[in-house]
């Protein structure tokens, strides 16, 4: 029998399994994450970790075992979890027709509001000066990508699940976004993230391998 967790642990997942289409990604996955603690979820392509993330989003279901928020069984506050969690997917959830500073007003909506020139400041620190009023459709990968993270510089939620953050980012931009990832973590932040970079610049990163993808049941081996 698993022991529930209590806070300062801010989530803890108990025994959590997760299959899709009659496939068992992952079974008996423990795991305890405290404030200020950067973690990454790694693994082959195909074997769980956006399920894993979307799972701890309460955006799918879990097929056994239990996810705790700050000590509590998560059914019973997915309110107040989602008020401090920010969730950054594949598709990074811009709109492609209105511009970065459109863009970045409807997120600063979401979180009561900013300034209009902390969100110009923001794009600058990402890189998109000069871009906040071109159409996100007529931007690169890459800075579509800035785009959804210079959310980041202005959010208040404290639990960040960030699936492949870096994807189509240049070097430059990898080291700024890690470097934002640090001083989240430094000041009591907490991340989750799923990347296939090797993420050398991110000191005290914890990381949870799942195993590779085979018939049958797999484990999640923990490092
Ligand atoms: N919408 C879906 N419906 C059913 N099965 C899905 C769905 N999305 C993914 N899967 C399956 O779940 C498994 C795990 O997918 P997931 O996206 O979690 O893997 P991943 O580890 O994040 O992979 P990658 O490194 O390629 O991003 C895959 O075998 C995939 O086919």
């Amino acid at each position: 029998m698993s022991i529930a967790p209590s806070p300062p642990s801010i989530l803890s997942v108990r025994q959590l399994s997760c299959e899709r289409d009659e496939r068992l990604l992952f079974s008996g996955l423990d795991f305890d994450l405290y404030p200020g603690e950067l973690l990454q979820l790694e693994g082959p392509n195909g074997v769980g970790k956006t399920s894993l993330m979307r799972l701890l989003a309460g955006f799918l279901p879990a097929s056994g075992g239990r996810i705790y928020w700050q000590g509590k069984p998560v059914e019973g506050c997915w309110e107040e979890m989602h008020q401090a969690l920010l969730f950054i997917g594949h598709l990074a959830g811009i709109k492609a027709e209105l511009t970065p500073l459109e863009n970045l007003h409807w997120f600063a909506a979401l979180e009561g509001g900013q300034e209009e020139e902390d969100l110009e400041e923001a794009l600058s620190r990402v890189g998109l000066a000069g871009f906040e009023d071109q159409p996100c459709q007529q931007l690169s990968a890459g800075q579509k990508r800035r785009v959804a993270l210079a959310r980041l510089l202005f959010t208040r939620r404290s639990l960040w699940l960030l699936d492949e953050p870096f994807t189509a980012l240049d070097k430059q931009g990898v080291a700024a976004m890690e470097h934002l990832l640090v001083e989240h973590a430094q000041a009591g932040g907490t991340v989750i993230l799923t990347s296939h970079h090797a993420l050398e610049q991110l000191t005290g990163l914890r990381k949870i391998h799942l195993g590779a993808p085979q018939a049958g049941v797999k484990e999640a081996i923990h490092e």
